[in-house]
This record gives structure tokens, sequence and C-alpha cells, in this order.
């Protein structure tokens, strides 16, 4: 079993779903081929990134993050493993949700608003390559959540009404070339695992995306059940090199929440070890703000035990995470949100 298996799309469902599943229950990664994205929009929106990133940081700073999570988060704000880390992760990034107008019912709600984007004349084809970009990601995730559904022996359209007003980020990110020093605690993106339900990330050609596994691999993984490997415990970093004209998708804690621990939400982080700058996208696919993420049926009794977590929704599980590792980010009171 390859620690991050390659999924082709092309073929059926079905088969697509069985291969979903052995890699959702294993390393909790895996990339996807033949998705149907045009490899110049990739292209094209990488360029874009890189045009980003090169603006004079008086302009980035105009766009700091706000209150829902939209805008830039400068080198060193974002510390993902307080733990182990002297400073915070050597990247900048941005995001970018679902944009929202000020003046939508949806407007009131936390993460939810409209989006900074860049002064047109700095950046005349940012908003139009990106959106396209974020629209082409929003696509592959509901693809992808079908996938999910079969896998689980679920309806394919199961999860489709809990995203027909999804939380969505994207997230463009510029690593530096500073060289990152594990023992120093020096990272390019400390440990960490995605808060949410599916991510998918586009790299640029230089490595450094790690996965933690238990010693044995994926297959040890699989076999531990629902118990967590833990950093520095049996196992070791295994590398996600970058594969050219694929994608990287990794389950977040949402979906291991949802499925009781059946699939994996692990372990990752970024190391430089070439002493290279590094680009990447993240997209962050999230359901409906209000959707409820209870323990699902199918994953509860028998072999998979009684359910580990309490039910919770969406848009408190991301607040809570988020408060957890942005410096400059509070949830707002769960009695605001729920
Ligand atoms: O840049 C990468 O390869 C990974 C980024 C990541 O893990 C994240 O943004 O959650
Ligand atoms: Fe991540």
């Amino acid at each position: 079993m390859a620690a991050v298996p390659v999924i082709d799309l092309g073929q059926t469902e079905d088969a697509a779903a069985a291969e979903v599943r052995a890699a959702c229950t294993s390393s909790g990664f895996f990339y996807v081929r033949n998705h149907g994205v045009p490899a110049p929009l990739v292209e094209e929106a990488f360029a874009q990134q890189r045009a980003l990133f090169g603006l004079p940081l008086e302009a980035k700073m105009a766009m700091l993050q706000d209150a829902n999570n939209r805008g830039y988060t400068p080198f060193r704000e974002e510390t993902l493993d307080p733990a182990r880390q002297a400073h915070g992760d050597t990247k900048e990034g941005f995001y970018f949700g679902r944009e929202v107008p000020l003046d939508s019912p949806e407007a009131s709600k936390p993460l939810h608003g409209p989006n900074q984007w860049p002064d047109p004349q700095l950046l005349p084809d940012y908003r139009r390559v990106t959106q396209q970009y974020f629209d082409a990601m929003t696509a592959l995730g509901m693809r992808l959540l079908r996938l999910l559904a079969l896998s689980l022996e679920l309806p394919p359209d199961y999860f489709a009404p809990m995203f027909d007003a999804p939380m969505l980020a994207l997230r463009p990110l510029h690593y530096s070339g500073e060289v990152s020093d594990p023992g120093a605690g020096v990272f390019g993106a400390g440990a960490h695992s995605d808060y949410g339900m599916l991510t998918i990330l586009a790299t640029d050609e230089v490595p450094g995306l790690q996965i933690w596994l238990p010693d044995g691999g994926p297959e040890a993984a699989a076999d531990a059940g629902a118990a967590r490997g833990e950093e520095g415990v049996g196992g070791r970093w295994w590398d996600v090199p970058p594969q050219p004209g694929a994608f990287v998708i990794n389950l977040g804690d949402m979906l291991e929440r949802w499925t009781n621990g059946r699939y994996r939400s692990t372990l990752h982080r970024v190391i430089n070890t070439t002493g290279r700058e590094r680009y990447s996208v993240a997209f962050f696919f999230e359901p409906n703000f209000d959707c409820p993420v209870e323990v699902l049926p199918c994953c509860t009794g028998g072999v998979h035990g009684p359910p580990r977590y309490p039910p919770t929704t969406a848009g408190r599980h991301l607040l809570d995470k988020y408060a957890a590792t942005h410096a400059g980010y509070s949830a707002p009171p769960a009695a605001t949100t729920v």
C-alpha cells in the first residue's frame, strides 16, 4: 500500500469510492488525478498567487485578516504546533472565502462576509482568475463528497444538502526560503491536522509536505482503527512529494469526528529542506455553518463502538479550532453561533 495512493477520478465512482475508503481509513491522504480541473487554470492561479505575495508589504498589510477570517496572515503569525515551535510558521498566507455581500442575511453569521481583494489597479486579473479557480475547487469538492458518501455506503448525494451554503476557504501560501530546523522549533508549517471536512491542496514543484504515520505505515494506521498516533511515539514522518497535475486530498478533524474516527485526520507539517521558497494553494471545503455534525449511524455500534464525540455544528467546530491557533483571532462565544 502506498502511503499516499493516487486515485484516478476517471474510473467509475464505485471503483474510486473503494480506493477512497482504503485511503481514508489508513493514511487519511490521497492524490487525485484525472480530476477535470484544467492544467492552464492551475498554472494561471499559481501565477496570480505569486504576484499577490510579491506586492509590497504595505499593500498586504492593508488586507490584514478580519473577523470573518478573510485576508492576509503575515509571516510567523500562525503557530500551528505551539508545543514544538520556537516561533510562528515561516510562511505568509491569505484567506479568501465564499463571497458574501454585506447586505446579505448570511453576512451576520461568523466567518461569512465579503472578501478583501487586492487593488485591481495593482493586480487586474487576480480576482477573475482566483474566483475561477475557487469555483473549480468547489466543483471538485462536490465530486469528492459523492465518493466519500459512497465509500461510507451512503447514498451518493447524502452530503449535498449540507453544502448548499458551504464554508469555503481558499488559502494561497508562500513559504520563505528559511531552512527548517525541527530540533530548534523552526518549521514552514508546524505539525497540525486540518480542522474541517476536506482539504484540496495544490503545490508547486518544491517538496516539503510530510505526514505522520505509525511504524508500519498506512497498514499499521488502518489496523490501529480509531486510535490516533502521537508524534514522537512509534512512528515517523513520510514525505508527500509534489505530483505534477495531481491534487493532494486530506481529511480534517470534522470528518474524523463525523465518522467516529474511522476516517483519519492525519497530522502533517511542512519543512523546508531545500532553502527554496515554496508556494501552495489549499482549499478548505466545509459544510453549511449550521450543519449538525453528529457521529454517522454507519460509524457507530458493533465494531465501531459507541460515539466518541458529542454532537456539534460545523460552524461551532471551526470557530473553536481557529481560536486555538491564530494569534489574532478569538472566536465569538458559543451562545452567538449555535
Ligand atoms: O503547504 C502545504 O503543503 C500544506 C498546507 C497545510 O497543511 C494547510 O494549509 O493546512
Ligand atoms: Fe494542513
